[in-house]
């Protein structure tokens, strides 16, 4: 018996970072996956050990069943979703440096260790078999790390007592709208190992998909009125979701005042593209008009980013190059690097985005064109003993 679950990434349309501080954002979900395969041993199988292999990576980790219940002796569970106490970070982090995880990917360990949290609060110290894999790009601004935790918390809770099993479904099935906010609510804890302080939309874009607005914790679910096509360049320069936001915090620090206005022009921003992706459309000058109202906004939004201090050299390249052909770009995600949005209008002809896209991969960068807005969270089972639909309890 084994579930998978499958959580996409995400672009920012408009907002991010600003909506760490408060500020609306406008987000929607890629039809780019992160897949995680969740299986409990059989007593045939005689394995007592708690794996999880990270594909991506080729990283494999596993630790005897009684090593993590020596390290938490106190481990209660299930437990509603909560945040990884400093005193239980730390016990987590014995069991992560136990695997040695090599210099050049020390930033999974962080990803690791909100495993451990999600697993472990889920279903205590008991032997499985968890695979991740991703067609998203890793630390890159297309939200990996929500994805990684949207899907994880949602195989761990398909296979646990807060879910109510239905076999009789085959293939991709949705969850309820209790359990996919409890999927959500396990996944920004996940994203707080991850990020130190996220604001939650990436995850919420994940679990919901589509596009949203999204604000101070809230969720605004939008119905688009308009095809939105976007070509995302991966600059490939890494960077790191906590460092960027943790920058932002520190400039905000130095400077209240001006940041605060900064913030509220993004707030602005994001509020002004929900309402035109919103609003309904006649005819085709109606999309042209709204097509370069998103563009201007868009980059008003990147000019503030610049100001928030998380553009890049290579941002600035894309953005130089994509202005050749009169197109509008903006950092997506973090920035500091990683993803680049450019807006694609519909009357663009074929020809010139191929230009445009051999112009970009000249400079080294990847491009792609993304499906924008699709299905949230998703899982399936396989492999289902022969007990009839609402099998209960597997455990
Ligand atoms: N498929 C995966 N396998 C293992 N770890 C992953 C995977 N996807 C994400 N992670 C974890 O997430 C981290 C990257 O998260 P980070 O927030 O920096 O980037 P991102 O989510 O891609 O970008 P953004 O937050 O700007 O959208 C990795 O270092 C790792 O810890
Ligand atoms: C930079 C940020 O605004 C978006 C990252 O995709 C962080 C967050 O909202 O958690
Ligand atoms: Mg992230």
């Amino acid at each position: 018996m084994e579930v998978r679950a499958r959580a996409p990434g995400k672009i920012i349309v408009a907002g991010e970072h600003a909506v760490v501080h408060g500020s609306a954002a406008v987000a929607a979900s890629i039809d780019l996956y992160t897949y995680v395969s969740l299986r409990f041993p059989t007593p045939a199988d005689n394995d007592e050990t708690l794996s999880l292999h990270l594909k991506d990576v080729s990283l494999e980790f596993s630790w005897p069943v009684a090593r993590i219940k020596e390290a938490f002796p106190n481990l209660e569970n299930p437990i509603p979703p909560s945040s990884c106490l400093l005193e239980t970070l730390k016990l987590i982090a014995s069991l992560v440096d136990e695997q040695n995880i090599p210099e050049a990917n020390i930033g999974l360990a962080a990803g690791v260790t909100a495993f451990l949290w999600l697993f472990t609060s889920i279903h205590g110290c008991k032997p499985a078999k968890v695979v991740v894999n991703s067609e998203l790009p890793l630390g890159s601004g297309l939200g990996s790390s929500a994805a990684f935790c949207v899907a994880l918390s949602a195989a761990i809770l398909a296979l646990s007592d807060s879910v109510t099993m239905d076999f009789s479904h085959q293939g991709w099935q949705v969850f309820g709208e209790n359990e996919l906010e409890l999927v959500n609510k396990w996944a920004f804890e996940g994203e707080k190992i991850i990020h130190g302080k996220p604001s939650g939309i990436d995850n919420t874009v994940s679990t919901y998909g589509n596009m949203i607005k999204f604000k101070s914790g809230d969720l605004t679910r939008l119905k688009t009125n308009m095809p939105l096509k976007m070509l995302i360049t991966n600059t490939k320069v890494g960077r790191n979701t906590k460092a960027l936001v943790a920058s932002v915090s520190e400039r905000t620090l130095r400077h209240p005042t001006a940041m605060a206005s900064v913030f509220t022009a993004v707030d602005s921003i994001s509020n002004e593209v929900a309402a035109i992706i919103q609003s309904p459309v006649s005819d085709d000058l109606a999309i042209t008009e709204k097509e370069e109202k998103l563009a201007e906004l868009m980059e008003m939004n990147q000019g503030l980013l610049q100001c928030m201090g998380v553009s890049h050299a290579s941002i600035e390249t894309v953005l130089r190059t994509t202005l050749k052909y009169k197109l509008s770009t903006k950092l997506t995600g973090a920035g500091g690097g990683g993803c680049v949005l450019t807006l694609l209008p519909t009357l663009l002809s074929g020809t010139v985005v191929d230009k445009v896209i051999a112009d970009l991969e000249t400079c080294g960068f990847q491009c792609l064109l993304a499906g924008i807005g699709g299905n949230g969270v998703e899982f399936s089972y396989s492999g289902i003993p022969d007990i009839g639909a609402n099998g209960g309890n597997l455990s």
